[in-house]
């Protein structure tokens, strides 16, 4: 069963919030960073990522954020183009700001890290006024990124927008993404974290990002069912807590809960696992799909995002993981790391 409600009478799939930024991937394998000389450049961006995953899946998406007036944020800016992605809500930021780096370490297949330059960066000067009801209200879904929330003037743009959204029936999606570098305290981050959540109809997170957000909470045993429980008292529908390659596991508000599937992969590095996750996830639920068929797809996206090497330009098409699914079923792919 499907919890969700989507108005068909919408031209957008889906909008993505936040973050449009820079992926700098390491060439060489099997290094530390300091080791590594060459870097493949890729957009990245945890919604970002989200939202050309949904496009390659055939959604109509959108996007509300601010990039630098650089020629990165003219590359971001043309990319999402190129990936029919509407980027009439995408602002050049004029405050001399810049666009934020991700450089990866890809250290073994399982030890990856990522190296964060994020002072002044654009996506965070995103104002309340940059968010348009009207390009809301014409979206089945909405999807906001935990960074978003990491500091003003962005902040108060994600709860403008959350209102926004509501108010139009447009389902939010809420991936937690929580990432440590713009976040001045724990206690700052649960409590933003917390506002948001009450007013997202799913929320996805790894079980370290929903702990971070249970920092005033007594969830000591770390729980997944009393973590998603907590929220079934706001707008939740659906909860899912990721486990890296233990899989995932989605609560939903009628008291079911569901185990997803993982499907092998020849692991390159383990980063963009989670936004595929999340564009596949969210692809099925806009179908209409079960909740059990959403995360299949989600985990096999996953699996061929963590066997690449960029987390946005491997993003597959329906094709792709139609056939990946069909491969692992028949025993073509059978890696698991
Ligand atoms: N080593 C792996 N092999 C196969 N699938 C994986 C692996 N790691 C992650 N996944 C898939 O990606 C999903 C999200 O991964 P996870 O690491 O929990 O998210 P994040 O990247 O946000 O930390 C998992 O639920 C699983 O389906
Ligand atoms: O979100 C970022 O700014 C970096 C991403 O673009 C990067 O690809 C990544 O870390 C992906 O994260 P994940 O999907 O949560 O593993």
């Amino acid at each position: 069963m499907n919890p969700l409600y989507f108005m068909s009478n919408k031209p957008l799939d889906l909008i993505a919030l936040g973050r449009l930024c820079i992926d700098l991937n390491a060439n060489e394998f099997n290094r530390p960073m300091e080791e590594t000389m060459t870097f493949t450049k890729y957009v990245g961006g945890s919604p970002a990522n989200i939202a050309i995953g949904l496009a390659r899946l055939g959604q109509k998406s959108g996007f509300i954020g601010r990039i630098a007036d650089d020629q990165m944020g003219r590359f971001i800016k043309s990319y999402l183009e190129k990936n029919q992605i509407d980027t009439s809500n995408v602002i050049t930021d004029q405050s001399g700001s810049v666009t934020g780096l991700a450089f990866t370490e890809i250290k073994s297949p399982t030890e990856c890290s990522i190296l964060m330059y994020r002072d002044n960066v654009a996506d965070l000067k995103l104002e309340p006024r940059d968010v348009s009801e009207e390009y809301i209200k014409h979206s089945k879904a909405l999807l906001i990124s935990g960074t978003a929330l990491a500091k003003s003037p962005s902040r108060e743009a994600v709860f403008v927008a959350l209102d926004y959204a509501r108010k139009h029936d447009v389902t939010i999606f809420f991936d937690l993404d929580y990432r440590p570098y713009t976040w001045n305290s724990p206690e700052e981050t649960a409590v933003y974290y917390n506002l948001a959540a009450e007013k997202c109809d799913v929320i996805i997170g790894t079980r370290e990002e929903f702990d971070f957000m249970e920092c005033f909470a007594k969830n000591t045993d770390h729980d997944d069912h009393v973590t998603a429980q907590k929220w079934f008292d706001f707008h939740a529908k659906i909860v899912v807590i990721k486990h890296g390659k233990d899989g995932s596991i989605a609560y939903t508000k009628t008291g079911e809960s569901f185990t997803g599937t993982i499907f092998p992969a020849k692991v390159l590095k383990t980063f963009g696992a989670g936004d595929s996750y999340a564009a596949g996830f969210i692809y099925g639920l806009l179908q209409g799909w079960d909740i059990p068929k959403a995360m299949e797809y989600g985990a096999a996206a996953a699996s061929i995002v963590i066997s690449s090497h960029s987390s946005s330009d491997s993003m597959p098409t329906v094709e792709q993981v139609e056939e990946y699914i069909a491969k692992c079923r028949n025993g073509e792919i059978a890696t698991a790391q």
